[in-house]
């Protein structure tokens, strides 16, 4: 079995299986910083809740878009296994190409998933700390990527910067056009970013002139899913599958 692990900026995201096709999974925030000997405590948790022998584990994979933190986390996973991780960013080999020298590894992870495992042009749709789409298309060619601030990143810079905001939960309101506070900031977040990501595929299958097939991830993934017919499919899992897949094509 191989341990994936994905450090985001909101959460580490672990996942442990035969292959990218199945995986047990489960997150622990990124915030506040933690040290080694912290998350040593913390993973040995995590397997004995899930039921997971240490010793089965025969390879390590990190992702990560929080530099200062992936050590730390191959620290402590290599105090347990005693395993040197594989860490994983755009450089890493795969059947993907792309031609940034600055993406992060999560948007890199995202489109060796989508070509593996998705026929024809592909959008992935990240709802995480920031909201990402990346478009590759059926070659295995990144076309490129959108960045936009994540609906919770969003939603705290609102409630943080008036003062008689509240702090509300992302669910869909009644109306388009609230009654009440709490109404009115869920239509804003949640019809909002679904009007947002609408406009963004639309928009981008019109320029290129091609179709794409829609894949959303991330945290919120779930929430925007079923609130549009523009997004094919929701897989939480997306990121870690490709960590995992760099990870079988590298090892
Ligand atoms: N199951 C969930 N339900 C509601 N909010 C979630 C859930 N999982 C994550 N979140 C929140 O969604 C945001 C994005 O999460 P995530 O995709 O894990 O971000 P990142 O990949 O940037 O670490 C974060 O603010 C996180 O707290
Ligand atoms: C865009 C991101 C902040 C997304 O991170 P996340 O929301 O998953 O925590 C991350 O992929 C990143 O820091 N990228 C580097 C810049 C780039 O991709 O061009
Ligand atoms: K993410």
């Amino acid at each position: 079995m191989i341990l994936v692990v994905n450090i985001g900026n909101s959460s580490i995201r672990f996942g442990v299986g035969e292959n990218h096709k199945n995986l047990t999974s489960w997150t622990i925030n990124t915030k506040p910083f933690k040290t080694a000997d912290e998350l040593f405590l913390m993973f040995k948790n995590m397997y004995e809740q899930h039921g997971i022998d240490k010793n089965q584990i025969k390879g390590i994979v990190i992702g990560s878009v929080v530099p200062h933190q992936t050590g730390i986390v191959a620290r402590a996973l290599n105090e347990i296994h005693g395993i040197e991780a594989m860490i994983v960013d755009r450089n890493t080999k795969s059947n993907v190409v792309q031609h940034s020298d600055q993406m992060g590894t999560d948007l890199y992870a995202n489109a060796v998933a989508a070509h593996e495992l998705y026929p024809e042009n592909k959008l992935i749709i990240d709802f995480g700390t920031a909201l990402t789409i990346l478009g590759i298309d059926a070659s295995g060619e990144v076309m490129g990527v959108v960045i936009a601030p994540g609906v919770i990143t969003s939603l705290k810079a609102l409630v943080g910067d008036t003062s008689q905001l509240p702090d509300i939960e992302l669910v869909p309101p009644k109306s388009s056009l609230g009654k009440n506070t709490e109404a009115c900031m869920q239509s804003g977040m949640v019809y909002g970013y679904i009007g947002m990501v609408e406009g963004l595929i639309a928009r981008i299958k019109k320029e290129f002139n091609k179709d794409f097939y829609v894949i959303s991830t991330g945290g919120l993934g779930h929430i925007f899913n079923p609130l549009t017919d523009k997004i094919n499919k929701d897989d939480k899992l997306h990121t870690l599958r490709g960590l995992c897949l760099l990870y079988e094509q590298n090892v």
